[in-house]
């Protein structure tokens, strides 16, 4: 991971003050959303006004768009009108195999696409989505996924977890950055602080977000803790002075650590690194 994807914000794009506001917040990546955050009427002049938001300096933050399915009225207009942003990414919703990137990817020559993962089909297909070539990136949908499950939404999630687990596990196969999905409660610290932690123990690289107050609970959540930083960094002195003197085990706090531990503890230092740099 490049870069840190820890707090990735959904600003509708029809919403000027907001847009301009996410130039000094501490999102590590923004998603400026045609789609469902924007209502019909409003469709043609959320696009203009994303391209004229999009001539500002967004620093060091990831730029997202995510267009309106081609299946729409909207969506072709929006895929083209992506051609001449200067973006990160663009955003594909309900991505159910890869034909719908291919669809995207005719319209959109070089910027790298994303997915949506909120059908249950797309959830089915989730291997074939992430390996597609010009994929660089996945959103969990939870909402729509829950909609199309006819699920109950709970603390624990478990009703999500068959399709959080088959995302996770095609992103990781592929070396995709994979988010999780937004906390609609958002004035509830507690519970987002929880399903970020969820989420972070399960291995996705950050979290969705619709309001700027999660912002400080999701960085925090998936930024590594100083003591991990600290645990990281003695693992790899221990390892190394093991194997200068020819052995292949270190053993840290009680633990063994292998190179296999060796090459978690250097991502846990790299994403540490990544981290600092939005900073500057
Ligand atoms: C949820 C909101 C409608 C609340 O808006 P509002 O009532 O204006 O909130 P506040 O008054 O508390 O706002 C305080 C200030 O913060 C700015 N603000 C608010 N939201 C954002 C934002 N997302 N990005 C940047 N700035 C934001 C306000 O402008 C205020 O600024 P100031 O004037 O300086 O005081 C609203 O937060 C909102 O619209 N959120 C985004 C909703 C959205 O994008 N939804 C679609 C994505 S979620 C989704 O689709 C999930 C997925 O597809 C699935 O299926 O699960
Ligand atoms: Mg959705």
């Amino acid at each position: 991971m490049a870069r840190p994807y820890r707090s990735v914000l959904y600003i509708p794009a029809a919403n000027a003050r907001a847009m301009e506001k996410a130039r000094g917040l501490a999102a590590d990546a923004i998603i400026f959303d045609l789609e469902d955050a924007v209502a019909p009427d409003a469709k043609a002049t959320a696009r203009d006004a994303l391209a004229q938001a999009l001539t500002q300096d967004y620093g060091p933050r990831a730029r997202i768009v995510r267009i309106n399915a081609l299946s729409t009225a909207w969506g072709a207009d929006d895929a083209r009108a992506c051609a001449g942003l200067d973006i990160d990414a663009v955003l594909v919703p309900k991505v159910d195999g890869q034909d719908d990137l291919d669809r995207v990817a005719a319209l959109i020559p070089d910027t790298p696409l994303w997915a949506m993962m909120e059908t249950p089909l797309g959830m089915l297909n989730a291997a074939g989505i992430a390996a597609h070539p010009r994929l660089a990136g996945m959103v969990m949908g939870t909402n729509d996924l829950a909609k199309d499950l006819g699920s109950r939404f709970r603390a624990d999630r478990l009703p999500m977890m068959a399709g959080l687990g088959l995302c996770l596990l095609a992103a990781k196969a592929e070396g995709v950055v994979i988010v999780d999905g937004v906390f609609n409660a958002f004035k509830d610290e507690d519970g987002l602080r929880a399903e970020c932690e969820q989420g972070r123990d399960m291995g996705f690289d950050g979290k969705t977000l619709i309001h700027p107050a999660q912002l400080e609970i999701a960085n925090a959540a998936f930024a590594p803790t100083e003591a991990e930083v600290a645990l990281a960094r003695r693992q790899i002195e221990a390892f190394d002075a093991a194997t200068a003197q020819g052995q292949g085990v270190a053993v840290v706090d009680g633990r063994i650590v292998e190179n296999l531990h060796v090459a978690t503890a250097r991502q846990t230092l790299d994403r540490a690194q990544a981290i600092a740099a939005m900073a500057q």
